[in-house]
């Protein structure tokens, strides 16, 4: 069931329109992850839900409640920023205790609910020291201990992991995803990062200039994205324009680009003999260049004046192409995206 339901909402400043009309769902206990071009109004949607700013029309729902013009300290809404915000002259325990305090909850009750946040970030031997003691990571560890410990029914972080640096972001990112499998709870999450973005979201929403272009699952999202800016967004994919289709794969009367994924594409020597998969649509090229990216192996080959990215498994057995080699490729239809700008 959904717990946030936003609905045409409209937020302008002075003559400038942030978004328009615009409505989403998210469901109890998922993480719906917000996208987009810098200044598209991530941030700003994430405020109104917050409470931080009024819409000027629509209605903001949390669990079923209309939450429109209620205040932010009255929503049940944690938020975590890109930059920690901690008080530097208290410890962690009294940072993750302040918003208990101001709650007025008893000393036991503190105690106890700051032990556990603590425990269940794995805070414990930092539990003493003051913020500038603690490195990028463990401050923003303890940022999200502090939403975490008031124990929100939705939490919306704004981008809290692009301040640290990639090997500490991982291992945030994956632990963000055992949390909210521990604790349950409904995030709203806005990042840059479209590794990030795929792998934490239950559910993607993309957004450009103020409004959804596309919203589902990040397999969805990765496998037929909407336009093609979602396709750049998502990472690599080839993509084929009309004209282009039909001088390399022969298929004409095509209306809408073509996106394939590199590693959606086979790649077989050229004295092979086409492919019998009646499918597919095949072309001869030439590889460029051979790159080693991990665990796949990327072929640029070029097949007349277009460049091609080919993606192999990096498998002990592989046959890597060699650099000035023929060879075909080959595409499954089903592997082939259409789409307009
Ligand atoms: N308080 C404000 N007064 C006037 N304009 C604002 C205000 N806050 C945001 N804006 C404008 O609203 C638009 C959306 O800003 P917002 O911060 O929501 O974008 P964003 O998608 O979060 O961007 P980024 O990814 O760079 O953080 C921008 O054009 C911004 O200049």
């Amino acid at each position: 069931m959904s717990y946030v339901e936003i609905r045409e909402l409209t937020k302008k400043f002075d003559t400038t329109t942030v978004f328009e009309n615009i409505n989403l769902d998210v469901d109890e206990g998922k993480i719906c992850v917000l996208v987009g071009p810098s200044g598209c109004g991530k941030t700003t949607l994430l405020r109104a839900v917050a409470g931080l700013t009024h819409p000027d029309s629509g209605v903001i729902r949390l669990d079923q409640r209309d939450v429109t013009k209620v205040e932010a300290k009255n929503r049940g809404v944690g938020m975590v920023f890109q930059h920690y915000a901690l008080f530097p002259n208290m410890t962690v325990e009294q940072n993750l205790a302040f918003g208990l305090e101001q709650k007025k909850l008893p000393r036991p009750e503190i105690r106890k609910k700051v032990d556990g946040v603590i425990e269940l970030m794995g805070l414990g031997p930092r539990a003493k020291a003051r913020p500038a003691a603690l490195s990028g990571g463990q401050k923003q560890r303890v940022a999200l201990a502090r939403a975490l410990v008031l124990e929100p029914k939705l939490l919306l972080l704004d981008e809290p992991l692009s301040a640290l640096d990639a090997q500490i972001r991982k291992r945030l990112r994956d632990e963000l995803k055992r949390l909210q499998h521990d604790v349950g709870f409904t995030a709203i999450f806005v990042t840059h990062d479209q590794e990030e973005a795929l792998m934490l979201g239950d559910q993607v929403a993309i957004m450009q200039a103020g409004r959804f272009v596309q919203i589902g699952a990040p397999a969805e999202i990765y496998n037929r994205p909407a336009n093609l800016a979602v396709a750049n967004f998502v990472g690599d994919f080839n993509i084929f324009d009309p004209a282009t289709v039909e001088r390399l794969f022969g298929v004409a009367a095509q209306t809408s680009s073509w996106a394939v994924r590199p590693e959606a594409i086979d790649i077989s020597p050229a004295d092979r003999k086409a492919s019998a998969n009646g499918g597919a649509v095949e072309t001869e090229v030439t590889v460029m260049a051979v790159q080693i990216l991990g665990a796949m192996v990327r072929h640029y080959t070029r097949a007349q004046d277009v460049m091609i990215k080919v993606d192999l498994l990096n498998k002990p057995d592989q046959r890597l192409f060699q650099i000035g080699e023929k060879a075909r490729i080959s595409i499954a239809r089903n592997a082939i995206a259409e789409m307009n700008e």
